[in-house]
């Protein structure tokens, strides 16, 4: 939790070229006229994994949306790789988070009428249609969460967590360049919370068959997550601060 476990001092760095996020001068107001935060700047590299933590309502969901390209910014600037979001229309945009982002929102968002398999497959379907391959890898990371053997399972019988595990299969399937997780953990027993924080950090941190090394940010009120951080940031109105 401590700044002196920061990995690389490198990855403090702003606009580094690796810089899977760069975020610069960001400010949110909701409502009439309630400002959430303003001046929030972040970087985050590949092989680097970013927890953010903060007191309920402060906007940590909303950040995290705005990284996506899910809601906008009042003002500043989000770049995911070298690509700023806000130059991008709609179409672009979907693009993009399709195929570099891996989201695992706090509601799921897993289709009730489709497979555990089709579920995860999802993000790999709309680049290729290669059914044996989609099968494949989407059960490799059904393995991957604790979930082998229940590929041709409906979603709409899944258990919170089991649902919880889904989703992250489905965000982490196609190798995105940037993760963004809000409370992935949330409905997991301890054991199971540590078997999928191993697997965030091992897709983050590690490059495997040539294929590339992701850049995570989690939101969380878990220890065990925060413990796993290579940085450990707060939320506040003025931005994001080193966890004391
Ligand atoms: N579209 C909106 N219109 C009005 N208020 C909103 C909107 N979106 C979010 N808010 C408010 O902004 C605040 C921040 O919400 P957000 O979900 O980002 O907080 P959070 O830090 O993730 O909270 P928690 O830890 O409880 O999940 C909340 O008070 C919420 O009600």
């Amino acid at each position: 939790m401590d700044e002196t476990r920061t990995r690389a001092p490198e990855a403090q760095t702003s606009s580094g070229s690796e810089a899977a996020l760069s975020v610069s001068s960001l400010s949110k107001s909701v409502g009439a006229d309630r400002q959430l935060f303003s001046g929030l700047d972040l970087d985050v590299k590949a092989g680097e994994l970013v927890a953010i933590v903060g007191e309920s309502g402060v906007g940590k969901s909303t950040l995290l949306n705005i990284l996506a390209g899910l809601d906008e910014p009042d003002a500043g600037e989000v770049r995911i790789e070298t690509i700023a979001l806000g130059a991008l229309d709609e179409t672009a945009r979907t693009k993009l988070r399709r195929e570099r982002i891996g989201f695992v929102f706090q509601a799921f968002h897993i289709l009730p009428y489709l497979t555990l398999r089709q579920n995860v497959a999802l993000p790999l379907a709309l680049v290729s249609n290669e059914r044996a391959t989609l099968s494949n890898r989407a059960d490799a990371m059904l393995e991957a969460v604790g979930l082998d053997s229940r590929g041709g399972d409906y979603a709409r019988d899944l258990s919170g967590g089991e649902m919880q595990r889904v989703a992250i299969a489905r965000a982490l399937i196609h190798r995105p360049a940037l993760i963004l997780a809000d409370e992935p953990t949330g409905n997991l027993d301890p054991e199971t919370a540590g078997r999928i924080l191993a697997l965030f950090a091992e897709r983050v941190r590690s490059e495997q068959g040539g294929e590339r090394r992701s850049a995570a940010v989690i939101v969380t009120h878990s220890r065990a997550t925060a413990e796993i951080a290579d940085r450990v940031l707060v939320l506040t109105r003025t931005g994001l601060r080193p966890s004391a």
